[in-house]
C-alpha cells in the first residue's frame, strides 16, 4: 500500500522524479496471435484393423475409421487491464514499455487444441494476459487519444488488445481438386477450397499504445502542513502503513487506506497484526473492495505557495477531485495551528475553490505533547474563528462558499488518543455529505 518513498531518486522506474509521474503511463500492449488450424492430408478416413476380429467370428476383419474433422487453432491471448484495489499507483509499468500477450497454439490433437476426435471437442482459450492498475485509472489511446474506458470497481477488466482468431481446421483437397479454380465448399465446418492455406493461418494480434491516468479513488481526503501528522493518522485509522518521519515532505504520493469499520475488524487486528500480510498476499483484491469502509487517501504536505510550485507543489490536489470530504490534520504543538490550517485552506481555495465548500473536519494531533495539551480549547476557538473569518471574506464573491468545520477532535497519532472519535467523525461526515 504503501506509495511513500523519501529518495525521489530511487524510483522504481529509473526516473528522476517517481512522485510526479505516480499517476501516469504510458505501455504499448501486444494481443497474441491465432494458432494455426490443423491441416488433415485428405479427409476421407481409412481402415484400421478390427481389434475385437477373433478367429472363426463374424466380425469384420478391417472396420472403417471415418475421418475426424481436423482441429481449430486457438485464439491468442487477449491484453486486460484489471482494477486492483492493492495498487494506488501506476509507477509498476514504467518497469516495461512493451506488454506482449502469448499467441494461441496451433490446432493439434495431439499437442494443441482438439478437434471433434476427443470426445468434447474445444479450442483451449489462450489465458489473458492481465495487466493489473489501480483503481480509477482513465485508459486512453496514445495515438489521438480517444477514450478506451475507465477502471473504477474493484476487478473490473478492460480489454485493451482482443487476441487474433485461431485458423480454422482444414483438409487439403486432393491434388485433382487443387487443381480446379475457386472451389469452395463449407460443410459442418470444414472447409474445403483453395484458400485452404490462409484458412488455416491465425490472424494477427492488435498492437496498442495506450496513455493511462491515474485519479485517486477516495472518499476523503487527509490534508495539512508537512509533519502534522497526517501519514500517522492514516496508519491509526486504517490498516494502511505508510512511511512516517520526522521530515518534511515524506510522503510523496497520496496512500490509501480504509477506515476500520466494526469494532470486531479492529480486534482482529490486533489478534492477528502480524498475520497482516499473509492476507494482503492471499486477497489483496478483497483488501479493500470487501471492506465497506470509506477511503481515506492520505495526501503530501501542502505548504504557502504550494499553488506556485514550492515544495511538492499542488498537482497531487486533483486527486481530491472525487473526495466527498477532507480531514485537515493541524500539529497542535505548533506555534500558531490556526494559521498553519488557514495556510492549507488557502492553497485549497487556490486551487479549486469548491475543495472549500466541501464538508471537513479537523484532527488536532499530537495531543500528548504539553505545549498541544496546554492551549487545546485556546486552539479549538482559533481555528474556528478563522474559519469564520474565510466565511466572510468570501461571502461577495461568487465563488462555492467555503464550510466551517463539522468536528474538531483532539487526538494524539502516537498514543492512539481520540482516534476512535475521529474515525466516528469521518463516518458522520460521509453521511452528511451523501
Ligand atoms: N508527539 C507526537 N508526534 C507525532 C504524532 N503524530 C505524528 N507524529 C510525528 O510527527 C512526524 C511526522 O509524522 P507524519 O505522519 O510523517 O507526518 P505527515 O503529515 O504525513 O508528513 P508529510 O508526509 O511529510 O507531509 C513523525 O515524526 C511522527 O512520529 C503525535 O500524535 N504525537
Ligand atoms: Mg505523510
Amino acid at each position: 500500500m504503501s506509495a511513500t518513498k523519501h529518495d525521489p531518486g530511487q524510483s522504481t522506474a529509473g526516473n528522476k522524479e517517481a512522485h510526479k509521474i505516480f499517476d501516469e503511463a504510458v505501455v504499448t500492449v501486444r494481443s497474441g496471435k491465432g494458432g494455426r488450424g490443423e491441416i488433415a492430408e485428405g479427409g476421407e478416413g481409412k481402415k484400421v484393423p478390427n481389434f475385437k476380429y477373433r478367429a472363426g467370428s463374424s466380425l469384420p476383419k478391417q472396420i472403417w475409421l471415418a475421418a475426424a474433422a481436423p482441429a481449430d487453432g486457438a485464439a491468442g491471448a487477449s491484453v486486460v487491464l484489471v482494477a486492483d484495489p492493492a495498487l494506488d499507483n501506476l509507477l509498476h509499468l514504467h518497469d516495461r514499455k512493451t506488454y506482449t500477450a502469448k499467441n494461441g497454439v496451433a490446432g493439434n490433437p495431439t499437442l494443441g487444441s482438439k478437434g471433434p476426435r476427443g470426445r468434447r471437442p474445444e479450442t483451449p482459450r489462450t489465458q489473458p494476459l492481465r495487466i493489473g492498475v489501480p483503481l480509477g485509472t482513465v485508459v486512453k489511446r496514445k495515438r489521438g487519444g480517444a477514450l478506451l474506458g475507465e477502471l473504477t470497481v474493484a476487478g473490473q477488466t478492460l480489454v485493451v488488445a482482443r487476441g487474433g482468431k485461431g485458423g480454422l481446421g482444414v483438409v487439403k483437397p486432393k491434388e485433382s481438386q487443387q487443381t480446379r479454380s475457386k472451389f469452395i465448399e463449407q460443410e459442418d465446418g470444414i472447409v474445403e477450397d483453395m484458400n485452404w492455406a490462409q484458412d488455416a493461418e491465425g490472424a494477427l494480434g492488435e498492437e496498442v499504445s495506450l496513455h493511462l491516468l491515474m485519479r485517486v479513488v477516495a472518499d476523503v481526503g487527509i490534508v495539512g502542513l508537512p509533519n502534522a501528522g497526517k501519514s500517522s493518522l492514516l496508519a491509526a485509522l486504517t490498516r494502511a502503513s505508510p512511511e512516517i518521519a520526522a521530515y518534511p515532505f515524506t510522503t510523496l504520493m497520496p496512500n490509501l487506506g480504509v477506515l476500520a469499520s466494526g469494532k470486531q475488524e479492529a480486534k482482529a487486528q490486533d489478534q492477528y497484526g502480524d498475520l497482516d500480510f499473509l492476507l494482503h498476499d492471499s486477497s489483496n483484491a478483497s483488501s479493500m473492495s470487501s471492506a465497506s469502509g470509506p477511503v481515506l487517501a492520505d495526501m503530501p504536505g501542502l505548504i504557502e505557495g504550494a499553488h506556485a510550485g514550492r515544495g511538492l507543489g499542488r498537482m497531487f490536489l486533483r486527486h481530491l477531485r472525487r473526495t466527498q470530504g477532507l480531514l485537515h490534520v493541524v500539529d497542535a504543538s505548533a506555534e500558531d495551528p490556526a494559521a498553519d490550517y488557514m495556510i492549507v485552506r488557502q492553497e485549497l481555495a487556490l486551487y479549486n475553490a469548491e475543495y472549500c465548500a466541501r464538508p471537513h473536519i479537523v484532527a488536532l494531533n499530537k495531543m500528548d505533547l504539553e505545549d498541544a495539551a496546554e492551549l487545546q480549547d485556546e486552539v479549538s476557538k482559533d481555528i474556528m474563528a478563522a474559519a469564520k473569518a474565510m466565511q466572510r471574506d468570501w461571502r461577495d464573491s461568487a465563488l462555492p462558499q467555503p464550510l466551517l468545520p463539522e468536528a474538531l477532535v483532539h487526538v494524539s497519532a502516537i498514543e492512539g488518543t481520540g482516534i476512535a472519535e475521529l474515525g466516528k467523525a469521518v463516518q458522520g461526515l460521509l453521511q452528511r455529505s451523501i
